[in-house]
């Protein structure tokens, strides 16, 4: 296991913010913390990267316990910072080279570190702006920078804090091809963050939902679309009057109503249960103190 989480708690001050919360990841896994403001999402990463100390529970991360993991341990992580905004002078590929220099002493016979410079301008789409000065890159730019800079030791695993605000959607397109690629092609184990509903699916095998402190479920996307009993919506008119039925099996529902009514079945719709539903539902069951998580 890349990641291995049992019974975390945090505390701050008398306000427990992460109640028991467990979860593991595997090598070359992409997780997904997805929750609403003020989850406990940044809290749980921060704790994983050994920048906050945990008030319980064990955590290993790469085998090691974050509260003491060394300088070597450290080298085989990638954190994504919000934005990199020192070294506004320098340029890309002069930043990237420098600060690439500081993983050498930390290569293994099967990492070879750190990542080589043009490459991993390629890896992150900055080639083109390769002899730019930081300074003046776009938002976007910038942010594949910070990309750029958390994985230039070729990192074991990835954290990435809610790596997309602020993005446009071209921006946020190659960023997700991007992550996909560091999973598919380089086995980065990928943990991130994240209150996008839509961007825990495209880019997530498995999706954790963090709400008020705990993990409310769990599952790759499909897995948590049928969670949450998988009703399908049907709605349709006879004779202007709308009806509406919540079904498991609306094919054969709707077959049913034709059978029945005929011709004078109008306005058919149907809604097929979604992420968008189970995960707005396992949020407001979670802030209710509700639903015991899934496996
Ligand atoms: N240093 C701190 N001292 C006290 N409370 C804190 C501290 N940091 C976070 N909290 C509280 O802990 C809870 C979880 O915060 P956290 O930042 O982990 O949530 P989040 O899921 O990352 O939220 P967001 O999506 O808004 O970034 C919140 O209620 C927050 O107010």
């Amino acid at each position: 296991m890349v990641l291995a989480v049992d019974g975390l708690r945090m505390r701050y001050g008398s306000t427990e913010v992460l109640h028991d919360v467990s979860f593991q990841a595997r090598h070359g896994e992409v997780v997904a913390l997805l929750g609403p403001n003020g989850a406990g999402k940044s809290t749980t990463i921060e704790i994983l990267e050994g920048f906050r100390l945990r008030s319980a529970g064990t955590v290993e991360v790469l085998g090691v316990d974050p509260a003491r993991g060394d300088e070597r341990w450290r080298a085989r992580l990638g954190i994504v910072l919000q934005s990199w905004r020192d070294h506004g002078n320098w340029r890309v590929r002069e930043l990237l080279h420098h600060l690439g220099t500081y993983y050498a002493p930390y290569s293994t016979s099967t990492i070879d570190r750190p990542w080589e410079t043009g490459e991993l301008l390629a890896a992150a789409g900055l080639t083109e702006h390769a002899e730019k000065k930081v300074k003046t890159l776009s938002g976007g730019q910038r942010r594949r920078l910070d990309v750029a800079i958390g994985i230039v030791g070729r990192p074991e695993l990835l954290f990435l804090d809610e790596p997309t605000t602020g993005f446009d959607p071209q921006a946020r397109h190659e960023f997700h091809d991007l992550v996909r690629r560091l999973a598919a092609e380089y086995e980065t184990t990928i943990l991130l963050t994240t209150h996008d509903l839509d961007e825990a699916g495209k880019l997530a095998d498995r999706i954790l939902i963090l709400t008020g402190g705990r993990i409310v479920a769990a599952g790759s996307p499909a897995e948590l679309t049928t969670l949450i009993a998988g009703e399908d919506e049907v709605r349709w008119s006879i004779d202007g009057q709308t009806y509406r039925k919540s079904t498991a099996d609306s094919t054969e529902f709707v077959r049913g109503l034709f059978s029945q009514y005929g011709a004078a079945v109008r306005e058919l719709e149907v809604r097929r249960a979604s992420l968008e539903d189970t995960y707005l539902a396992l949020v407001r069951d979670g802030l209710a103190g509700g639903r015991e998580p899934a496996a």
